[in-house]
């Protein structure tokens, strides 16, 4: 399985990147994992809508340009859908039994997501209704696809 996590804006935090470093590594037994970073679009201080929609979009195409059409997409949304982590293992792995082995998991800037990219989106997954820095919620998202592949495995974990 090949997973994609295509977020924006850099990951700042050395103690976020080392956590992230470590479950990259051990996701490597399980699947093929890339984690591409987009640079943010510059965001002017008091913005209107239509400034802030312009910032999104570009976002947005930024993220589109790097999803291959035979990709399911996965976007982390607020307002989408909330599974347990065994809901996710076995949504993954019933795309892998129906031939969807690639999957991208896309986490928007700090405006969020494009509707170019949310319309695009195969599935949006809310982690819960609080909001994440997105640099958190890359490291909680590599957690949890980690988990997913052991819980497919029948693997030990912590519960
Ligand atoms: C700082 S948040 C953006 C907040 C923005 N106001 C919005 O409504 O999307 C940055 C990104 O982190 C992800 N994110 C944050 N909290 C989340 C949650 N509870 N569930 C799923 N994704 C979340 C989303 O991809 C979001 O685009």
């Amino acid at each position: 399985m090949k997973i994609t996590i295509i977020a924006v804006g850099k990951l700042k935090e050395k103690y976020l990147k080392q956590g992230i470093q470590e479950y990259v590594k051990r996701l490597g037994a399980y699947a093929n994992i890339d984690i591409i970073e987009l640079p943010d679009e510059k965001a002017p201080e008091n913005m209107s809508d239509a400034e802030a929609e312009e910032v999104k979009r570009k976002e947005g195409d930024r993220i589109l340009s790097k999803i291959s059409t035979d990709t399911y997409i996965i976007s982390l949304e607020i307002m989408g859908e909330m599974l347990t982590s065994e809901e996710l293992a076995r949504k993954m792995d019933n795309l892998a039994t129906h031939g969807k082995s690639k999957i991208a998991f896309v986490i928007g800037g700090s405006l969020g997501l494009s509707k170019e990219v949310t319309d695009r989106s195969d599935f949006a997954l809310s982690f819960s209704k609080m909001t994440f820095p997105h640099q958190l919620m890359r490291l909680v998202l590599v957690e949890q696809v980690y988990r997913a592949f052991r819980i497919n495995r029948g693997e030990p974990y912590h519960k």
